[in-house]
């Protein structure tokens, strides 16, 4: 009998158009891009089956034996908030923190959406049964999601006043009695050649004219005109030489959406701009995916610590002041995000329709710290392995024969033998100089948006007052008791 893993790799077999190097890849499970990765995801996927382990992923929804994965649970109690913090810990830490989109992000939006489907309502008639409807079949079919909301970056200067760009971002050009047809370019999403539906809305501000624009959708990967453009592929097969990309490398992508239809029933809301940034703020939604995303990264910042560990100890360094203040600097990185988890999930609060929400703001400071905590967290791995990342050869094994001995000899470190070192060094330098992990370093810069938009959001969203009072308050009380000269403040 097949398991779920194997269901999900057969699923993906569904006449999608996925585009790498200029032609059509079709059999995605047996493609050296691909199958590294998506083995990855099937061993996750085997685990919800699995009674040992299943309880730490996933629930029994009620009336099913089969259990879904917590990104699904609807948290109510501080237990239930838990049970998906564990969840989330549990993926990220077998997969090192590398792998952001297995889609418990983008399940943990649309749980949002349907726990808060009461207050969204509001918004749209329609958007609570489609919602409810749309959300048992994700969670009862392990559906794998992914968003993808940026609008192609063809020139940020201008805005959708501008034709070019209001052609390019996505846009309907029809609408029919079963659904609407529409046209435009999304960038990016990771996940996509194997996710099955893609979560698509804009970031833009739109104003009330831009109706064709506003749009929350959920489309299917298969649909016909959607064109799914993969990046150059950063997997690489040969696992004791490029561990963390034969297994992790999730893979970016640009939607093409060459006249697709989508059918009613996926559109959860169209042309009200005021609603649909509405539905994008909704507290309860972003609150439960982004807490996913803080969850992951403990557990990628985790890894990169033992990593720079290791090279400490293997070449004698972990002695000296400067390495040690540095692999401090790491703890506190972890410690740090672990904190901000704890503190969104104690200081949580219920919603209106009794969800119990973990607190964004701590959330929203744990991802903006996150963008300056993993270039730095790198830098760092640098500055401890120095040169030893690039001295590092193909591998033992390709050595056997005349200067074997030499190699023992001169690779040796201070702790462990040269074998071990050379796996070490290896294992580091697809994290800090692969193409794979630059691609990581990009991606904590920027997966949670622009990082320079999103701190300062931080200040405009703030409760100023609350920081500005006391100091009014004191030079107020310094006017009256400590001066001579008579201040008058209103
Ligand atoms: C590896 C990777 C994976 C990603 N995966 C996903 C995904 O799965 N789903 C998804 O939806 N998104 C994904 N993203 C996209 C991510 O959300 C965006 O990269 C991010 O929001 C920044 O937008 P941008 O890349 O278009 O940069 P831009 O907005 O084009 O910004 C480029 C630079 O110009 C500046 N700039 C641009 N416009 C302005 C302005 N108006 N005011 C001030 N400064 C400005 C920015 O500060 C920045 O320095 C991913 C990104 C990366 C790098």
């Amino acid at each position: 009998m097949p398991t779920r893993g194997d269901r999900f790799i057969s699923s993906l077999a569904d006449g999608r158009n996925v585009w790498l190097n200029g032609a059509k890849a079709d059999n995605l499970s047996d493609h050296p891009a691909f199958q590294g990765t998506l083995g990855t995801i099937k061993r996750l996927f085997n685990q919800l089956d699995d009674p040992a382990v299943r309880d730490h992923i996933g629930f029994a929804p009620s009336g099913r034996e089969a259990y879904a994965h917590s990104s699904f649970l609807v948290p109510y109690s501080a237990q239930d908030l838990s049970k998906r913090s564990t969840a989330f810990n549990y993926w990220a830490k077998e997969t090192h923190g590398m792998m952001s989109r297995l889609s418990d992000y983008g399940r943990s939006m649309i749980t949002g959406w349907y726990a808060a489907k009461e207050q969204l309502g509001k918004l749209d008639p329609h958007f609570e049964s489609k919602i409810t409807s749309y959300y048992q079949d994700a969670r009862d079919r392990d559906l794998f999601l992914t968003t993808a909301i940026l609008d192609p970056q063809i020139d940020r200067s201008v805005s959708l006043d501008d034709n070019r760009i209001a052609e390019r971002f996505l846009h309907v050009v029809r609408e029919t009695s079963d659904g609407i047809i529409v046209r435009g370019a999304k960038m990016i999403a990771t996940g996509a050649p194997y996710t099955h539906d893609f979560i698509i809305f804009s970031f833009l501000q739109f104003d009330k004219k831009d109706r064709k624009h506003a749009h929350i959708l959920i489309v299917p990967a298969n649909s016909a005109g959607l064109h799914i453009v993969c990046r150059e592929s950063f997997a690489d097969s040969r696992e004791q030489n490029h561990i963390l990309s034969s297994r992790y490398e999730e893979m970016d992508a640009v939607l093409f959406f060459d006249d697709v239809f989508i059918p009613w029933e996926r559109v959860l809301l169209y042309g009200d701009s005021e609603a649909v940034l509405k539905l994008r703020a909704n507290k309860t939604a972003n609150s439960l995916a982004f807490h996913q995303t803080v969850v992951r990264y403990v557990s990628k910042l985790e890894f990169v610590t033992g990593v720079a560990f290791a090279i400490a100890e293997a070449i004698g360094v972990n002695g000296y002041l400067h390495i040690q203040e540095k692999l401090g600097e790491l703890i506190t990185q972890v410690d740090t995000m672990k904190a901000l988890v704890i503190a969104s999930e104690t200081t949580a609060k219920h919603d209106e329709s009794g969800v119990l929400v973990p607190e964004i703001s701590f959330i929203d400071t744990a991802r903006n710290i996150g963008t300056k905590f993993y270039p730095r967290a790198i830098e760092i791995l640098q500055q401890i392995g120095g040169g030893g990342f690039v001295q590092t050869p193909s591998g033992m094994e390709d050595f056997y024969g005349p200067i074997s001995k030499l190699m023992h000899l001169y690779f040796e470190g201070a702790s462990v033998s040269a074998e071990k070192k050379i796996h070490l060094f290896k294992l580091a330098w697809d994290l800090i100089g692969s193409p794979l992990g630059a691609r990581h370093e990009l991606y904590e810069r920027f997966y949670a948006g622009d990082p320079v938009r999103a701190y300062a959001n931080q200040y405009v969203k703030s409760d100023k007052e609350a920081f500005t009072d006391p100091v009014w308050k004191l030079l107020k009380e310094a006017g009256k008791y400590g001066s001579k000269r008579n201040y008058t403040y209103t």
